[in-house]
C-alpha cells in the first residue's frame, strides 16, 4: 500500500478546482495508456464541488468521456432522482453535461428498483465482478482513481468507525444505522477501495482537521476508516489549509500557494 502524499490548497474553492484539474489529467493519461479509464465518485460537498469544477473546466473536453467507467464509493439507499442521492448530485454537477456512455455509469440501485439494500449491494458486487479482469486479481476492477470524501469522524464512503461494514470482506455491503443521514446506504468495503490503483481523500474545513491527523497517523482502520484508505500505487490527501491544520510535523506535505 502507498504512503499518502499530502497536498494543501488555500481554501475549499481552490481545492475543488485543483482536484478537478488533477482528475482530468489522470483520466487523460489513463485513457492514453489503455484506451479507457475508471473513476469512483463520492458524495459530500467537496466531492460534488469537484465534479462541478470539472464541468466548468474547458480542458474537460480532453477526456474521452464515452470510454470512462463511472462507479460510486457509496450511495444513499433512496429512490432514483432523490436529491439526496450521490448519483443525483453527480448527474447535476457533471454527468448531464458530458458525453458519458450511460451503459458505463454504474449506479447503486435504490428501493424503487424493488431490491432490498442487501440485494442492491449484491447486484453491485455482480457488476464489479463482471468488470474485473484477470490482472485485477480480485472481485472488482482496480479503479484508476477512487475519490473519497471524509467525515469529521474519519469515515470514508459509508464506512463509519466501529460499524460492521468495516469488518466485512465482501466487495460491497448494505449499511444500516448510518450516523450520517440517511440511515441506509450501500458502500464499497475497504478491500475494494484498497484494490484501487489510486485513492484520493479530499477534505476541507476545520472540522476535518482532527480526522486528517488521525488518518495520517498510525491509527487503526476500524476506529479511523480514512487511515485504511490507501491505493495500491498512490494515495493522495487533497486538503484545504483548515483541514490540514493539525497534520503532525514531519509528514511530507506540498503546500500550494
Ligand atoms: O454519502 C456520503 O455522504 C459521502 O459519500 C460521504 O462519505 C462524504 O463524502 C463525507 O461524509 C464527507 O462529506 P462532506 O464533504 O460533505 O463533509
Amino acid at each position: 500500500m502507498s504512503v499518502p502524499t499530502i497536498v494543501v490548497h488555500r481554501d475549499a474553492d481552490i481545492l475543488a478546482k485543483a482536484v478537478a484539474a488533477r482528475i482530468i489529467t489522470r483520466l487523460v493519461d489513463a485513457q492514453s495508456a489503455k484506451g479507457s479509464a475508471s473513476l469512483v465518485l463520492t458524495g459530500g460537498t467537496v466531492g460534488i464541488a469537484t465534479l462541478a469544477a470539472i464541468a466548468a473546466t474547458p480542458a474537460r473536453d480532453a477526456v474521452d468521456w464515452p470510454h470512462l467507467d463511472i462507479w460510486w464509493g457509496d450511495e444513499r439507499f433512496l429512490p432514483d432522482g432523490d436529491p439526496e442521492r450521490n448519483e443525483t448530485g453527480a448527474r447535476r454537477a457533471l454527468l448531464d453535461h458530458v458525453d458519458i456512455n450511460p451503459e458505463r455509469v454504474h449506479v447503486m440501485l435504490g428501493p424503487d428498483s424493488g431490491l432490498t439494500a442487501e440485494e442492491s449491494a449484491d447486484a453491485y458486487a455482480t457488476e464489479l465482478r463482471k468488470a474485473a479482469r484477470p490482472e485485477d486479481h480480485g472481485p472488482a476492477p482496480s479503479f484508476d482513481v477512487t475519490l473519497l470524501g471524509m467525515g469529521p469522524d474519519a469515515h470514508v464512503a459509508s464506512l463509519f468507525p466501529g460499524m460492521p461494514a468495516l469488518y466485512d470482506t465482501r466487495p460491497v455491503v448494505a449499511v444500516h444505522g448510518s450516523p450520517k443521514p440517511p440511515p441506509t446506504r450501500i458502500s464499497l468495503t475497504m478491500p475494494t477501495i484498497r484494490a484501487s490503483r489510486e485513492v484520493w481523500v479530499v477534505a476541507a474545513g476545520a472540522e476535518k482537521a482532527g480526522a486528517v491527523r488521525l488518518a495520517l497517523s498510525d491509527s487503526g482502520t476500524m476506529q479511523v476508516p480514512a487511515a485504511g484508505a490507501r491505493g495500491r500505487s498512490r494515495t493522495l490527501f487533497l486538503l484545504d489549509r483548515a483541514a490540514a491544520a493539525k497534520i503532525p510535523p514531519g509528514l511530507g506535505r506540498i503546500a500550494s500557494p
